[in-house]
């Protein structure tokens, strides 16, 4: 197998493209490519491996034909359009705890110098002034803190706040009681951390919902003398509203790390007094660079090279220990996705995949998303594995998986059902010798065959004949029988036909085919 070819666009620590070597991957490091420059090379990649400062858009995305995985060294992926990604099939992953100590010590960095007005004591004091009178701070000691965001971030700096004697109230609409009291933080209102925090820090991601969280009118409701931390994401907090009520003296000062633009070589908040800035800073230690270049390193190769999926934003996870026990069941998923998919002309309305066996006990997130795709495809030429779920939801198609416990004659069998306005079809398949796909029934009928290449699919009525007319048929026509598989519901009632054949079946045959006596429907079928 070739290796994998990995670009690496912006400033990782070398650990990985060590890591990626060792891997078995090819890694180029060009940190700092203009949009121009990534969308004429991104075409030679399966993986790429970015900070913040890459952005893929669907612009890059769309010159990314070979691209499988995009990883992120670290945390927020606002600079990648997860929706295009998505739709080409290509996995999004980041490294969610990696830097999340660094930055929370960060965040915790920027309360004591906006408290203690450390940056301009530096300046003042360099320059020979010794205005020890000028900088009265103020301590944190028994002070509240007002976290908006209480995940992997918040937790840290209310743990290290709750290690400074600090009160903390934490408003997160998705943080559990039982979780609030293991930090030991008060849940709260976004109106109460407004009206009762000293200090407030962001660490929410920027969604449609936390956009300009910190507004000018929430900004009002603060207590006169607040401090506020933006170490999240610009865009969160109302950066003009911030200048006017520095300025204002409402706001006693402001630490702001991320800038609604960046790299901010300019902003409105620069040159107001009591700001302390830092250049999006708030990941760049030693340890979580190290961190995190190492973790998207391994998570990318394990996925290009085995399959594995670990946090992943558009994928379900497969550990490295699922993923080879996968495979042979995601090429079956996909072919009995596919055969079902072949034979629907009409609307489908709903898919139901059943695991039963040893193959229940499996991850089949994966498996049901390959099944999906192989269902969709053939209506479908843009679905893939990772896309298929959303296209479903899109569709109106109602997906539903089911995991049988009951004993089966077969170590593991996957069904997959597909219902439309008319008729809900199933099949069912196997692993024989556990790698290779069988199909052992077809609507209900008990039928043993393997996936070929070019395949006939017929319905016909269970009479003497049919099996001799046909052979001459496709004889006439030069078309090699390799291997025919029969089977019927009750003698002389509704047979199946699945014939593997070694040339592919024109569509003027398959016309005369399915004029033959006693033949109910003819169907080509490829895999
Ligand atoms: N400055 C930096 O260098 C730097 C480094 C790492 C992470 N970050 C950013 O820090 C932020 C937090 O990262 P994290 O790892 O803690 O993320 P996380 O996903 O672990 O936590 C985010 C929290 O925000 C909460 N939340 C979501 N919507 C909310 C809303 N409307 N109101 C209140 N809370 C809401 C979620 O429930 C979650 O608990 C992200 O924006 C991330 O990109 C910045
Ligand atoms: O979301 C993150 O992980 C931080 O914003 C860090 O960004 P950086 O990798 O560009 O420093």
């Amino acid at each position: 197998m070739a290796k994998p070819k990995v670009l690496i666009s912006d400033e990782l620590s070398p650990r990985s493209i060590e890591i990626f070597s060792e891997r078995g991957c090819d890694v180029d490091f060009k940190p700092g490519l203009k949009p121009a420059e990534l969308r004429a090379i991104i075409g030679q990649y399966e993986g790429l491996a970015i900070r913040s400062a890459t952005k893929v858009t669907a612009e890059v995305l769309a010159e990314a034909k070979k691209l499988k995985v995009v990883g992120r060294a670290g945390i927020g992926v606002d600079n990648v359009d997860i929706k295009a990604a998505t739709a080409r099939g290509v996995v999004v992953m980041n490294t969610p705890f990696g830097n999340a100590i660094t930055t929370a010590e960060h965040a915790i960095a920027l309360m004591f110098a906006v408290a203690r007005q450390i940056p301009e004591a530096n300046a003042s004091t360099q320059a020979g002034k010794w205005e020890k009178n000028r900088f009265m701070g103020s301590e944190l000691s028994f002070k509240t803190l007002g976290l908006i965001g209480c995940g992997n971030i918040g937790s840290i700096v209310a743990d290290r706040a709750i290690g400074l004697k600090m009160r903390v109230l934490a408003y997160d609409p998705f943080l559990s009681d039982q979780r609030a009291a293991e930090l030991g933080v008060e849940k709260a209102t976004l109106d109460q951390v407004l009206e009762r925090a000293d200090f407030i820090t962001v660490h929410t991601p920027l969604t449609e919902q936390t956009k300009n969280i910190l507004s000018r009118a929430n900004l009002m409701k603060t207590k006169k003398g607040v401090r506020i931390v933006n170490c999240a994401r610009g865009g969160l907090v109302d950066e003009l509203a911030v200048r006017d009520l520095l300025v204002s003296g409402h706001i006693a000062g402001a630490g702001f790390d991320v800038f609604t633009v960046e790299p901010a070589k300019e902003n409105v908040l620069f040159g107001t007094p009591n700001l302390v800035c830092t250049p999006h800073l708030g990941a760049s230690t030693v340890e979580a660079q190290e961190n995190v270049a190492l973790q998207v390193a391994e998570q990318m190769s394990d996925y290009l090279l085995t399959g594995a999926v670990v946090n992943s934003l558009n994928m379900p996870n497969v550990s490295a220990e699922d993923a080879p026990k996968l495979a042979p069941y995601l090429d079956l998923a996909e072919k009995l996705g596919s055969f079902a998919g072949q034979l629907t002309d009409t609307d489908i309305k709903a898919v139901s995949i059943e695991y039963e066996g040893q193959v229940a006990a499996l991850n089949i997130k994966p498996l049901s998303q390959v099944a999906l795709m192989g269902v969709l495809r053939p209506q479908l030429d843009t679905v893939n594995m990772v896309n298929a779920p959303a296209i479903a939801r899109e569709r109106g198609v109602d997906v539903a998986e089911v995991k049988h416990e009951r004993d089966s004659d077969y170590h593991s069998l996957i069904r997959l059902s597909v219902t439309t306005e008319k008729y809900t079809r199933s099949v069912t398949g196997t692993l024989f010798g556990g790698k290779h796909p069988r199909i052992v029934e077809i609507k209900g009928i008990e039928i043993e065959a393997e996936f070929g290449q070019h395949m006939l699919y017929i319905t016909n009525d269970d009479k003497p004949g049919f099996i001799g007319r046909l052979g001459s048929l496709l004889g006439e026509h030069k078309v090699n029988i390799a291997t025919f598989h029969l089977g019927r519901d009750t003698p002389g009632g509704s047979a199946i036909a699945l014939v593997q054949v070694d040339q592919p079946i024109s569509p003027e045959l398959l016309t005369k085919i399915a004029a033959l006596e006693s033949v109910v429907q003819a169907k080509v079928l490829t895999f």
